[in-house]
């Protein structure tokens, strides 16, 4: 979706130079890349463990070490929504006086297209991808309120500093012709386009920092399933200056616990506290740092390292994160041609299905209140057995736990949370719901256990589905009659699973932008979110 400019790869390069970063230039080298914009690739053989990039942290671009730090700070705004503001006011009003402008140049968002997230696109685009995955799991077609607030927020600071500190306010994005609809929206899409592109790009670094902006190391592109590079950078840090280790506010903020101690002890023995006033943490916290104090150290360094061995000519991978494409696409604006990591979402069918017989609304209730959690008990029950007898016996394979880190990852997704699909739900909302998130379909056409334990469910004989639901109201459940969730799927349960699929309507494939107002590589990722989850539902019932 991003895509840096060619021109541009010598000025990033001269920027990391010149802010003492290293780059190992030696090794590798940044170019075009087939996979979209440019990419990094090794120039000889390099061994894994190597480090590829060594960067001081105020060297990245952080809305904490941005130049309208303070006043973003005083007005309390952090996130994303801090950093794409303090990105806006570098690249358009302080420019070349900006520190990290030769680096925040590169990152540009095309004016005569914008690239939007999907739940920002027109009605009639957004039909391209109703009822995929990308709409159903991760509600990506949905209205984001939290950026369109988060404009609105935006221009009110933007104002309010242009009033207090002639601060100028960034005419393409917060200057409003408020009666011009036209005008409203366009700078609202460039501003939503702005934080598109930088949510691209984002790394975690530290709980002073949080999410920045890492010159080059933003120029690996993603691998799905073997990437070569571990980011490096210690995350817990004073949150007010940034430091490792003691810092002023530590010492202060120690300092003030020893006192209210003191004042506790004193009040009891009638004794006068030594007391820290407010103006003495203001002091420590002021005083400046003496140039001879100012230590290398290692903690104030992110880095790049690499896990693989490279062969020369190889191109290097990073990963944003274990996704399929209907997340990538929604959170990045890209998708990866065959993702093994790919879904298909059942869960409205499962909802639709389960509304069509009385006994199916009876027992899917009962799997939603009671049954899902009994039976994910049971199973973790299980696998601590199966994990105590595999660590107790030379003969198994490591291979048998494959299947625990899989659920971990996708429970770990589900949690994560998407800032541009806007996925986060109410932590009720999404407890009650957790057990739909289960209802898919992975990318060998399989399903996992808790759809087929739900199945079961549903399929179970009346006396044995009475049975389990007394046991389930026991202090210990019948393990034999839950054991029975997890055995193979039989002729009706496969019936049913068909009838959920066949409830399934993907859009068509679109052939071309035609009638859209969508790029040509918008339209090649939605063919390919569109073509892989057909892929999969082919699998499923060719296996059925
Ligand atoms: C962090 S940037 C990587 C550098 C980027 N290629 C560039 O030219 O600036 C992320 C963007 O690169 C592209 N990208 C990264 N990995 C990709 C992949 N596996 N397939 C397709 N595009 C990818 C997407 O456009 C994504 O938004």
């Amino acid at each position: 979706m991003t895509s840096t400019c060619p021109n541009y790869i010598s000025d990033i390069v001269k920027f990391v130079n010149d802010t003492d970063g290293k780059f190992d230039s030696d090794d590798c080298i940044i170019r075009s890349s087939n996979i979209g914009g440019i990419g990094v690739f090794a120039k000889n053989d390099i061994k894994k463990g190597t480090t590829l990039l060594k960067l001081h942290k105020s060297a990245i671009f952080s809305a904490s070490n941005s130049s309208i730090a303070n006043l973003l700070q005083d007005d309390e705004i952090d996130g994303m929504l801090a950093l794409n503001i303090a990105f806006i006011y570098e690249t358009t009003i302080f420019k070349d006086k900006s520190h990290w402008y030769p680096y925040l140049k590169t990152i540009i968002i095309n004016n005569d297209q914008l690239v939007l997230p999907p739940c920002f696109w027109d009605q009639n685009d957004k039909l391209l991808l109703k009822g995929t995955t990308l709409d159903t799991l991760y509600g990506a077609l949905e209205p984001q309120e939290e950026l369109q607030e988060g404009f609105e927020i935006a221009i009110d600071l933007a104002t309010k500093w242009n009033s207090d500190f002639d601060l100028p306010i960034p005419e393409d994005f917060f200057n409003l012709d408020v009666n011009n609809d036209n005008d409203v929206k366009l700078k609202f899409n460039r501003f939503v386009a702005q934080a598109f592109a930088i949510s691209s790009r984002v790394f975690e670094i530290d709980n002073y920092h949080e999410s920045a902006l890492v010159p080059i190391a933003d120029l690996f592109n993603h691998h799905v399933t073997n990437p070569d590079l571990k980011f490096l950078s210690l995350f817990d840090v004073c949150d007010k200056c940034g430091e490792p280790g003691m810092c002023k506010h530590l010492i202060a903020e120690e300092m003030s616990n020893i006192d209210e101690e003191t004042l506790k002890v004193s009040k009891n023995e009638n004794t006068k506290p030594s007391t820290i006033s407010l103006e003495l943490i203001n002091e420590l916290e002021n005083e400046p740092i003496e140039e001879n104090e100012k230590e290398e150290n290692g903690d104030d360094y992110v880095e790049l390292e690499l896990i693989n061995d490279k062969l020369k000519d190889e191109e290097i991978f990073n990963s944003y994160g274990e996704m399929p494409n209907s997340f990538l696409f929604a959170r990045y604006g890209f998708c990866v041609n065959d993702n093994p990591l790919d879904i298909v979402d059942l869960s409205q069918q499962v909802v639709n299905f389960c509304k069509t017989d009385k006994t199916y609304v009876e027992r899917s209730k009962w799997w939603k209140d009671v049954g899902y959690e009994l039976f994910k008990a049971w199973r973790h029950l299980m696998q601590d057995d199966d994990e105590e007898h595999d660590n107790n016996c030379d003969s198994c394979e490591e291979g048998e736990h494959e299947h625990h880190g899989e659920e971990e990852n996708r429970e770990h997704e589900h949690e994560d949370g998407c800032e541009s699909c806007g996925e986060e739900e109410e932590e009720d909302d999404e407890d009650s719901q957790s057990w739909l998130s289960d209802m898919f379909l992975n990318y060998e056409g399989e399903m996992n256990e808790y759809f087929i334990g739900f199945i079961k469910t549903l399929n179970l004989k009346e006396s044995i589905y009475k049975k389990l639901v007394d046991s389930s109201l026991t202090e210990e459940p019948n393990e034999k009659i839950i054991q029975l969730l997890e055995s193979h799927l039989t002729h009706e349960d496969n019936k049913l699973i068909k009838q959920i699929i066949s409830a399934k309507k993907l859009p068509k494939v679109p052939a071309d932008s035609t009638g859209t107002s969508l790029s040509e590589e918008q339209i090649k990722c939605i063919s390919i979110l569109i073509q892989s989850e057909s892929n999969i539902i082919k699998r499923t019932l060719d296996k059925l």
